[in-house]
């Protein structure tokens, strides 16, 4: 199969006050379409920094990050966001509290639209917005017209992975986006989440600090140790896996 996008002899340096620091080194990666990759690795281990890598808010050093055959090192992050949409782990990151459901989805909607076209207004897509929202099963539906931050920290965070999801993004970046939210929710929205790359063949990558996420869900599982990839489970190899077996590369 064609790889969609990978990462080549990658590395990332910055400049601290006295010296250099490594953040990602020897980063070989390849993700291929519908791959469902979840990232595991302890504090600091370089998970969100690869995650910045691959949105472009920090640019490799040296190596090549390369997307559908094409070079992408130096897109901005705003023409990666054509294609990349990424979910983060506080609920306010991904939405605008004053606007409404609907106004949020909109927003989402049409970034990216071109402009020469007439656009369309909230009412054109009330059906598709209830249909959306109704289809997660936690009567996000019902709250349409309620201001995103009045939402529930479960709801916000299910209407930021809609929003990130409306327009089918070719690679979909979950940082921890479950993680501030209580054990109940956070399984319901992971639920949620499976679902919609599931129906929606995405292309996604997943950080979590849940053991038992990370051995239920994905078809991969890489773990990231001191800003190197150490391990790269293929989905025949992660059938195999205990929370033991994970907990090892921590200590
Ligand atoms: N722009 C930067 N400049 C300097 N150091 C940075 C920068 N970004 C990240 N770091 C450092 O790189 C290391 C990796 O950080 P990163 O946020 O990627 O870790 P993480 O695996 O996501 O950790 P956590 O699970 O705590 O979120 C940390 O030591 C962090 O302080």
């Amino acid at each position: 199969m064609k790889p969609l996008l990978s990462i080549k002899e990658g590395e990332v340096m910055v400049q601290t006050d006295h010296s250099t620091k490594k953040l990602l080194t020897n980063l070989e990666l390849t993700i291929y379409p519908e791959d469902f990759i979840v990232v595991l690795g302890g504090n600091g281990a370089g998970k969100s920094t690869l995650f910045n890598v691959l949105s472009g808010n920090l640019r490799l050093t040296a190596g090549d990050i390369v997307y559908q055959d094409q070079s992408i090192n130096h897109l901005s992050e705003e023409k990666r966001a054509t294609f990349l949409s990424r979910v983060f782990q506080d609920p306010k990151m991904g939405t605008a509290p004053r606007l409404t459901v609907s106004e949020n989805l909109l927003f989402s909607k049409k970034r990216g639209e071109k402009r020469r076209f007439k656009r369309r207004k909230i009412k054109d897509y009330q059906q598709e917005f209830y249909d959306v929202t109704k289809s997660l099963g936690n009567h996000l539906e019902t709250h349409l017209d309620t201001p995103a931050g009045q939402l529930s920290g479960g709801q916000r965070q299910s209407l930021s992975l809609l929003m990130a999801t409306i327009r089918r993004p070719d690679l979909l970046l979950l940082d921890e986006h479950t993680a501030a939210l209580d054990p109940k929710t956070s399984e319901q929205l992971m639920a949620i989440t499976n679902q919609k790359i599931q129906e929606d063949k995405l292309t996604c990558l997943m950080i979590t600090h849940h053991m038992e996420d990370a051995l239920k869900y994905g078809n991969r599982l890489l773990v990231l140790k001191e800003g190197e990839i150490v391990a790269d489970f293929s989905e025949k190899e992660k059938e195999n896996l205990e929370k033991k077996d994970l907990l090892s590369f921590f200590y």
